[in-house]
């Protein structure tokens, strides 16, 4: 079954500006762990954004969980991007709180002003966040600061954060760009593993083949705002990776 559809997608960051995607089409299925590859400025990280609306669309319609996501409103907007969880590259934590608060922040959404200002959150959520944080190895950094933490410990805070909201899709955008090559292993292994465990499909874009490779069941290839690649990880040929790549000035 599938839980994203994209069809026909184009992007323009400005009215007669270029165009950043020139027509990208495909869906993600629920057992989905899907990389999206490309060389620097193949509109990855615009794709990702467009599905939770970050970026607007400019044609085309994006379908999440039945839903055509472009008309939305911005409170039924507001109630669509609780369902999605989102891992960026710079983390985007908030330094001056603790590893708890920033964690139990993935429910905001879902507290009311007056409990979120008192950060009064059920026992529930404070338990969820304990065995999450527990869950990704960060049980012994519960109360430091977020600033206090390796790049490896704050992207692990990031996908505790993700999951507090029971997300039902988890959008990466370059989650391992900041992290040298062993904790990047180390955190897509674990976003493998607890997007398994929770069964939630994944759509991330990655700088890194090869790691993709290694963690993805599916890989979308693009090139310079198209889709020229859409299939197993595993059945993918060098040829194919040539092709997505032929244009990269290096
Ligand atoms: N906010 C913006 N306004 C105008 N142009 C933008 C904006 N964001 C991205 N672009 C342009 O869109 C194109 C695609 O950028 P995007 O970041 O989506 O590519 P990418 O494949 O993720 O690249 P990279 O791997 O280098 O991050 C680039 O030419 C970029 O300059």
């Amino acid at each position: 079954m599938s839980v994203l559809e994209v069809c026909n997608l184009k992007v323009s960051y400005s009215a007669g500006g270029p165009q950043i995607l020139k027509g990208i089409g495909f869906e993600v299925g629920s057992d989905d762990f899907c990389a999206v590859i490309g060389p620097s400025g193949a509109g990855k990280s615009t794709l990702i954004r467009c599905i939770n609306r970050l970026v607007e669309p400019t044609e085309g319609d994006i379908i999440l969980f039945g839903q055509s996501v472009c008309p939305l409103k911005s409170g039924e907007l507001r109630r669509l991007r609780r369902r999605i969880g989102m891992i960026f590259q710079e983390f985007n934590l908030v330094n001056r709180m603790s590893v708890m608060d920033n964690v139990l922040s993935g429910r905001l959404g879902y507290t009311g002003a007056f409990r979120s200002f008192f950060k009064a959150f059920p026992k529930e959520d404070i338990d969820r966040a304990l065995n999450l944080l527990e869950r990704v190895g960060l049980q012994d950094h519960v109360d430091k600061r977020a600033d206090a933490l390796s790049g490896g410990q704050r992207q692990r805070v990031g996908i505790a954060r993700a999951l507090m909201q029971r997300p039902e899709i988890l959008l990466l955008d370059e989650p391992t760009s900041a992290l040298d090559p062993k904790i990047s292993r180390d955190v897509m292994g674990l976003i493998r593993e607890l997007a398994a465990e929770f069964k939630i499909p994944v759509l991330c874009n990655i700088h890194d083949v090869q790691l993709a490779l290694e963690t993805c069941n599916r890989i979308i290839g693009m090139q310079d705002g198209y889709k020229k690649f859409d299939g197993p990880a595993k059945g993918m040929r060098k040829q194919d990776l040539d092709e997505i790549y032929a244009m990269e000035v290096l």
